[in-house]
């Protein structure tokens, strides 16, 4: 004789509490005609039953009307003539995807290796974290890529400009910090990832959007503005590198402090270095846009 069909939690099958008074009907597989190897429809329910109201919603929990032994005609030892009531319709949660794709799986492997990455990288997230010591120099890289100093500097040195080549370059960087706040509050806006948990929102000038998290909009910052200086600016050597150096730590140091997973920041370099192409593409100049150059022709 074959043993009794077990639950998840490895109780006999027809055992558990809150069964809905026994969960045994006539016509259902639990039904002792039908010994225990029918009793799925049981289990299912007295596990939903039993679960409490905070509980993982990614937990296998399988839809008792979608099991193959409740599919209609695939149990050849279920009796035919005996109505039953459709069970109730489940929560989203409550039911299991019997299929998860590749993809899907990837993105969640991905997701997790990207949230415990960012957590062990934050070691400057809190006073207290073991490089805690290292928060105001990183906070310090923080203001060096904010919008604020780089709207502000690209304006007033665009003011000061006296040759044509000189404003022609800053009113494309002007143009590329405005643009990369545009597109970025409406990535963040649009995809709405919280700021990782142990992050402090201790931020210097902040949008709403800010409380979000993906793309980090330091990285799309720092690649960008790195790759515009590298392409439009005549540097020695050891100043490129200086300035590469420079998008890498703190784009590094937005992990560090908590601020973002490590995933904000790749995708915000990836964003950011694209960003700069679209600036190239739509490049300002006084031939195709002579009314902004105007501006200065009185001075
Ligand atoms: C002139 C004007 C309205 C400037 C606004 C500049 C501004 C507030 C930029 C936001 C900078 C910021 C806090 C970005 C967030 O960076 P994450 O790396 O934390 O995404």
């Amino acid at each position: 004789m074959s043993s009794p069909r077990r639950s998840v939690d490895g109780r006999p099958a027809g055992s558990g509490a809150g069964a809905g008074g026994g969960g045994s009907h006539p016509g259902s597989p639990a039904h002792g005609s039908h010994g225990g190897s029918g009793g799925s429809k049981f289990e299912f329910q007295s596990l939903l039953s039993n679960r409490s109201p905070g509980a993982e919603p990614s937990s296998a929990w399988l839809r008792a009307s979608e099991s193959p032994l409740h599919r209609r005609g695939s149990f050849p030892l279920a009796p035919a003539a005996a109505p039953q009531p459709p069970p109730p319709p489940l929560p989203e949660e409550d039911c299991m995807k019997l299929n998860p794709s590749f993809l899907g799986i990837a993105l969640r492997s991905l997701l997790a290796i990207d949230l415990w990455m960012s957590k062990r990288l934050g070691v400057c997230a809190g006073e207290k974290s073991s490089w805690g010591s290292a928060r105001p120099l990183m906070k310090l890289l923080e203001i060096s890529g904010h919008g604020v100093p780089w709207l502000a500097g690209t304006a007033y040195c665009l003011y000061r400009s006296d040759s044509w080549a000189g404003r022609e370059v800053l009113v494309n960087l002007l143009f590329a910090l405005l643009l990369d706040l545009v597109l970025v509050a409406l990535l963040k806006g649009l995809v709405r990832r919280r700021r990782p948990s142990h992050n402090q929102m201790d931020m210097f000038f902040t949008f709403s959007v800010d409380k979000y998290s993906f793309p980090s909009g330091h990285a799309t910052r720092a690649a960008l503005v790195s790759r515009f200086i590298l392409h439009h600016l005549v540097l020695a050597i050891p100043l490129r590198v200086l300035i590469v150096l420079w998008a890498f730590i703190l784009g590094l140091s937005r992990v560090m402090l908590g601020r973002h997973n490590v995933t904000d920041v790749a995708f915000g370099f990836f964003f950011g270095y694209i960003q700069y192409s679209i600036v190239d593409y739509f490049w300002l100049s006084p031939f195709n846009i002579p009314a902004v150059f105007a501006l200065w022709s009185h001075k």
